[in-house]
């Protein structure tokens, strides 16, 4: 069995202070819980405190929110796969919709990112998914196929397995509207029969599929009790240390 994945990705949200005074709520929320994997992506700034505080914990993995894939030079502004290895980092959420759209990055721009986190050992959270416009013109299975072989070209088998995949449809991202169960357990098979494609039915079968946008505490359990439903990347939700704890609490298994 897939064991659930809960990630927080706070965006452009919360100082150093704020952090720590979120982890010391958050961690005493959390003391009972077992057998879900729990990821927190702050912005940069927040990193360093936060690896000192879990320092190395277990319960709780570090994530960050971009990197660049080069391994260093002359790239004012951004931050390496080894800077972020230094603070423990063990995650990194790859191809988000508003990197894609806000900043530009394309299939094959995020394609070099998750190469390079796999060459680091940072596990890549790539993210999927389709604008409203696309899912109105019955375009959402194309969307995510083109973005699943684009950003995955290369990856093995053995990397697929260390690789989660967040099924973030776009219009559901801060919107307040979820997809329903049902049309996100339908965009998570057809995500795990393209990644049959790409290996083999039993590697798809391993590979984690979180679903992302709008998830709160309200929805979280009807969502994750979908099958091939196999965590959540929150964001709003993921700012308030209970509201999160509980999200993170729907994913233990039963
Ligand atoms: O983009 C998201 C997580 O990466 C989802 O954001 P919201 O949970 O705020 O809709």
């Amino acid at each position: 069995m897939r064991k659930k994945i809960i990630a927080a990705n706070w965006k452009m949200n919360m100082t150093i202070g704020e952090a720590e005074s979120f982890l010391k709520d958050f961690r005493l929320e959390i003391e009972e819980v077992t057998g879900v994997e729990i990821v927190i992506a702050p912005p940069f700034t927040a990193l360093p405190k936060l690896s000192e505080l879990l320092g190395g914990s277990q319960k709780v993995r570090l994530g960050a929110q971009n990197f660049y894939f080069e391994k260093s030079g002359a790239y004012t502004g951004e931050i390496s796969a080894a800077m972020l290895r230094d603070l423990f980092v063990r995650y990194v959420i790859i191809g988000h919709s508003e990197r894609r759209q806000i900043f530009g990055e394309t299939d094959s721009f995020i394609n070099k990112k998750v190469l390079a986190a796999h060459a680091s050992e940072l596990k890549p959270i790539l993210c999927v998914g389709e604008t409203l416009e696309e899912r109105e013109a019955g375009k959402e299975k194309q969307v995510l196929e083109t973005q699943l072989r684009g950003g995955l070209a290369g990856v093995s088998a053995e990397q697929l397995v260390e690789t989660v995949i967040a099924y973030e449809p776009v219009w559901a991202i801060g919107t307040g509207k979820t997809a329903t169960s049902a049309q996100a357990q339908d965009a998570h098979a057809h995500v795990r029969a393209v990644l049959a494609e790409l290996t083999d039915a039993a590697t798809a079968d391993k590979v984690r599929i979180q679903y992302g946008g709008s998830v709160k505490p309200a929805n979280a359990l009807e969502l994750l009790s979908q099958p091939d439903i196999d965590g959540a990347l929150v964001g709003g939700a993921s700012l308030e240390a209970r509201g999160f704890a509980e999200i993170v609490k729907a994913g233990v298994p039963a």
